[in-house]
């Protein structure tokens, strides 16, 4: 007899941090994990957040909790452009609920389900804007751990935000290997699969599908069955089309190495000659629907 999921119950249509300020329920926005997701209106300030609300009965007798609260720890003290902003935190005997900066034009996964394949400008656009936040992430030794299309946030703006901590961790000391990784990353890094220890290199790896799926349309390593998707991963099978041209080839080559040891640094992605061809520093909403025509 399978065992019934506890049902969360119905968010309050107002929530009350702890100083007693109220924020009214909004619209729901989607869900992930164990987390619903609606926009919160705090009327003082005038600001409207995404809300991500976790039931406590669903975290009951897990270490789902202990996950939680390094998500919390992770995130709160984060501050750049290109990773979404932590407005706080704050629970009731129901629920958690984690403020975040809503992003109204919502994440990659949309942008790549309407377009397919983007011009390489926006390709170049986007991934330098992931790169300068995870950039940022490894300078405080923290691995994201599960970069991928629906992670990656984007605002009115059309500015890249680096989002979901849940598979986060830090890195205490300079050489230390991560043994264990409690989730299934999308990109996931043939080191992890391999249980052979794993650092910062995974998400440069995943940077390099990210580079992969917005240029060519299809993610790199993608079949009909996950088995057959981790065997190509493990024997770094994937094709690259010659149509993208030498530069990108170069680029994706090396984010996607099979040796963690082989991938750039961060900080060394941007010096690829691919990235020295044209980039537009803004890139208009119209690109959620059309390809841009640059000038
Ligand atoms: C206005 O801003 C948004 C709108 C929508 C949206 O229109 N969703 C519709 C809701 C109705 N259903 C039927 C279709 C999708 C979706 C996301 C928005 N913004 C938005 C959503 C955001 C964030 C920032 N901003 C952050 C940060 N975390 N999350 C977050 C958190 C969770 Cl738990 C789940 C999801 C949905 C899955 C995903 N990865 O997008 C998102």
């Amino acid at each position: 007899m399978a065992t019934k999921k506890p049902l969360a119950k119905e968010i309050p249509d107002v929530v009350y941090d702890d100083k007693g300020k109220p924020y009214k329920k909004g619209r729901f926005l989607g869900k992930g994990g164990f987390a619903r997701c609606y926009e919160l209106y705090d009327r003082q300030r005038n600001i409207t957040f995404a809300g991500k609300i976790i039931s406590k009965h669903l975290l009951k007798g897990s270490n789902q909790k202990e996950k939680v609260t390094q998500e919390v720890t992770i995130h709160r003290d984060l501050c750049h452009p290109h990773v979404v902003r932590f407005d706080g935190y704050f629970e009731d005997p129901e629920n958690i609920y984690i403020l975040l900066e809503l992003c109204p034009r919502r994440s990659l996964v949309e942008l790549h389900k309407r377009r397919g394949a983007l011009t390489p400008p926006e390709v170049r656009y986007m991934t330098l804007q992931i790169a300068e936040g995870i950039e940022y992430l490894h300078a405080r030794a923290i691995i994201h751990r599960d970069l991928k299309l629906a992670n990656v946030f984007l605002n009115d703006r059309m500015i890249a935000k680096i989002g979901d901590f849940g598979l986060a961790t830090m890195m205490e000391k300079g050489n230390e290997r991560k043994k264990t990784l409690c989730g299934t990353p999308n990109y996931i890094a043939p080191e992890v699969l391999e249980k052979a220890g794993h650092a910062f290199e995974v998400d440069v790896w995943a940077l390099g599908c990210i580079l992969y799926t917005l240029l060519v349309g299809t993610p790199p390593f993608e079949t009909k069955s996950l088995q057959e998707t981790y065997r190509r991963i493990k024997s770094n099978q994937y094709r690259i089309p010659s149509t993208i041209g030498n530069t990108a080839a170069k680029v994706i080559r090396e984010l996607l190495a099979a040796n963690p040891a082989s991938r750039p640094k961060i900080g060394d992605v941007r010096k690829y000659a691919y990235f020295t061809e044209y980039t537009p520093t803004h890139l208009p909403t119209s690109c959620l629907t059309l390809p841009p025509k640059f000038s």
